[in-house]
């Protein structure tokens, strides 16, 4: 534990730190996405700005409540030892305010500057991920991720409900993309870190039914998930641009998930995460190109 006073600056990073920002920009990525596509032209700028600050708030929040509810486990993990409250730098109470604050502040502007609806799905989506995950399923059940992906999936649906009111089918194709593809994002890092897993007693895949076993379910639902890509355009929802861009990012994917699979213990499983993430960005940059492109053309 490190006793000493932390300066400003260290203060601020370990407050950030809490807010998993990397995650929270791609969700908010994710989300804005979700707005754009809503509507074939412009998008309000004040329901832009404030239901993606909104759903940027609320997702720092859960994830600060996750450090939270987590701080034991993380002390004894490698990956997540040095997180502000096993170091000591912060203190229980201090996060608890801190998620508080932050998912306050996200409730009453989704609510007031943006719609209830985008904001009773939001917090849905908080306490999915901040408490039916973290404190249920994520013990439970090898599943936990499978279920818990649906509060990490929940982004675009938000973005699209913040410009429209409404929950539209187009949004749940987006959805569901980001739902197949949480487990192969998840369970590859779970394979490299399948040790420290066990070690605290959580029943990831790979601790429970084995690296055989997950390597052959991250497969399936990375075939499943170049399936899914493929229904905003045989909907009629994206053009050829997203089409080419899926097909093309779904086979790399394929591939990396098949050399993680041929060989779990070498650098495969983590190039395989690093590539999901590479791949979630691209394909959603691609669903927003094609947008665009449609909306130019039809002018
Ligand atoms: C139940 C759902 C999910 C689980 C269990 C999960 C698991 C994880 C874990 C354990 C890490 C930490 C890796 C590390 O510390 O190095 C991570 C990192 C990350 N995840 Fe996920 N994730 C989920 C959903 C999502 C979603 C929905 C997104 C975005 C749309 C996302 C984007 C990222 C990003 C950007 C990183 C950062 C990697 C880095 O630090 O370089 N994840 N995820
Ligand atoms: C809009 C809204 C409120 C969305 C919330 C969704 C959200 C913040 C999802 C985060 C997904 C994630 C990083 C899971 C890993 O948790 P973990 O506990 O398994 O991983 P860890 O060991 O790295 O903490």
């Amino acid at each position: 534990m490190s006793k000493s006073k932390p300066g400003f600056t260290a203060l601020a990073a370990d407050y950030l730190d809490l807010c998993k920002p990397k995650v929270v920009a791609l969700i908010v990525f994710t989300a804005i996405v979700g707005m754009l596509l809503a509507v074939p032209g412009a998008v309000p700028l004040d329901l832009f700005v404030f239901g993606t600050i909104g759903i940027g708030l609320a997702a720092a929040s859960a994830a600060a409540i996750n450090h939270f509810i987590d701080r034991r486990i993380d002390a004894e993990m490698a990956r997540t030892r040095n997180r502000p409250l096993p170091t000591g730098h912060l203190k229980g109470w201090q996060v608890l305010t801190f998620a508080s604050v932050l998912g306050a502040l996200a409730m009453a502007l989704l609510w007031f500057l943006v719609n209830p609806l985008t904001a009773v799905l939001t917090l849905a989506s908080l306490v999915g991920y901040a408490i039916i995950y973290t404190v249920f399923l994520k013990r439970a059940t090898p599943q936990n991720i499978v279920i818990g992906g649906a509060a990490g999936a929940a982004p675009p649906v938000l973005g699209w409900a913040a410009i429209t009111g409404e929950v539209h089918p187009h949004a749940l194709l987006l959805f569901l993309i980001i739902f197949t593809w949480t487990p192969p994002h998840f369970w590859a890092l779970a394979i490299h870190r399948r040790e420290e897993y066990a070690k605290v007693d959580m029943p990831m895949l790979p601790v429970t039914h084995g690296v055989h076993f997950t390597g052959w379910h991250i497969i399936f639902y990375t075939v499943l998930l170049i399936l899914v890509t493929l229904l905003p355009w045989l909907t009629g929802m994206s053009g050829l641009l997203y089409l080419a861009s899926a097909v093309i990012l779904g086979v790399a994917f394929l591939a990396y998930t098949i050399a993680l699979k041929r060989d779990p213990d070498s650098r495969w499983p983590m190039k395989t995460f690093g590539f999901s993430i590479t791949y979630l960005i691209l394909l959603f940059a691609a669903l927003m190109v094609d947008h665009y492109l449609a909306v130019w053309l039809a002018a």
